[in-house]
């Protein structure tokens, strides 16, 4: 497959990144972020998860969140929901947009949501049904796509078969999420060759963490399957507090650096992503994560 000519980068930096975060930057900082994201050329900003407070204290603030961000033309601003309950504290916070997530893997999704897979996909008919009526766009997640903390190996079979119920539910696209970022290239290749084999490549992304230095090159192997969209985290920031050993995603920094380099066009200002970073990272009281932020300091 040729590489794509451009890429489509779904900033998970407000979600993904802030979920896991122990200094809690404040509902008027997230605001900050997701408006300077939103001057950057990004198109796609995953901006909260209207998921249990209990679960998540650091997502308590969502409707606020949502309620609060200046909506630039052109970008969408997809949040996390668990089930009807947060579709609709969604719905109320003005979301036109909403994202589903499960696992390939038993065992993760019990931790992560109480649920195992087959009743979580459950928890999603409604949301998908509502979600159709009234006109809202759902992205579905399958974590665990190239391991398990709890599980270990997960069989390939399993991750086409959740990401192919989510796509037959109604989820235009599929994100694919290797949740503690242990899988290396040749993995990640042959999982989304798997995966592209019964879902579309054109309805699926990938979501890598960084945890072992592989995220990029990653990227660089699934790129070559032909992917367009690609999940990452401003500043490298991020993991899920449900999966142990997860470290902080991808930073969109170091993608859109790479892509650029490899002529991919991704419509986004590096040097203002970059400083965007670097004063996320301030708030949270270290250095960027991005070692392209970095170097565009200098
Ligand atoms: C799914 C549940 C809710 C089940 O949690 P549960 O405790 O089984 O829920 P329940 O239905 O039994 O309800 C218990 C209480 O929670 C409330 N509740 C129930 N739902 C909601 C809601 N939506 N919003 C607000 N409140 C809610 C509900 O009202 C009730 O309140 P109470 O009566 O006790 O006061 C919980 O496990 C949960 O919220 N989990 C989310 C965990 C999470 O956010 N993880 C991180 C995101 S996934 C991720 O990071 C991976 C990803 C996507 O990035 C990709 C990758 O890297 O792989």
């Amino acid at each position: 497959m040729p590489m794509p000519s451009c890429v489509r980068i779904v900033e998970v930096g407000p979600r993904d990144g802030l979920q896991n975060e122990k200094t809690d930057i404040g509902t008027a900082h997230k605001i900050a972020l997701i408006d300077r994201l939103s001057q950057t050329g990004l198109r796609s900003i995953e901006a909260t998860a209207f998921v249990s407070p209990k679960w998540v204290p650091q997502m308590a603030d969502a409707a606020e969140v949502l309620a609060g961000i200046t909506r630039a033309p052109g970008v969408s601003y997809p949040v996390l929901v668990p089930n009807l309950q947060g579709y609709e504290r969604a719905r109320a916070a003005g979301a036109q947009e909403v994202a589903v997530f499960t696992a390939a893997s038993e065992a993760f999704n019990r931790r992560n949501t109480n649920a195992g897979i087959e009743e979580s996909l459950q928890r999603f008919q409604p949301v998908l049904e509502r979600a159709r009526t009234d006109g809202v766009r759902v992205r579905g997640y399958v974590s665990t796509v190239l391991g398990c903390p709890y599980q270990g190996e997960v069989p390939l079979a399993d991750v086409v078969r959740v990401a192919r119920s989510l796509h037959a539910m109604g989820c235009y696209e599929i994100s694919l999420g290797d949740t503690i970022g242990v899988g290396t290239p040749a993995k990640a290749r042959a999982m989304l060759r798997a995966v592209a084999a019964e879902v579309p490549m054109a309805a699926l992304a990938i979501h890598f963490h960084d945890t072992y230095g592989q995220a990029l090159a990653n990227v660089l192997a699934c790129l070559e399957e032909g992917v367009a969209v690609v999940d990452s985290a401003v500043a490298g920031a991020g993991g899920c507090p449900y999966a142990k050993g997860a470290s902080g995603n991808l930073a969109s920094e170091d993608l859109v650096y790479m892509l650029h380099g490899l002529g991919i066009e991704t419509g986004v200002d590096l040097p203002q992503l970059a400083a965007t970073g670097r004063w996320l990272a301030g708030l949270l009281g270290r250095e960027t994560g991005s070692k392209a932020g970095r170097a565009l300091s200098a």
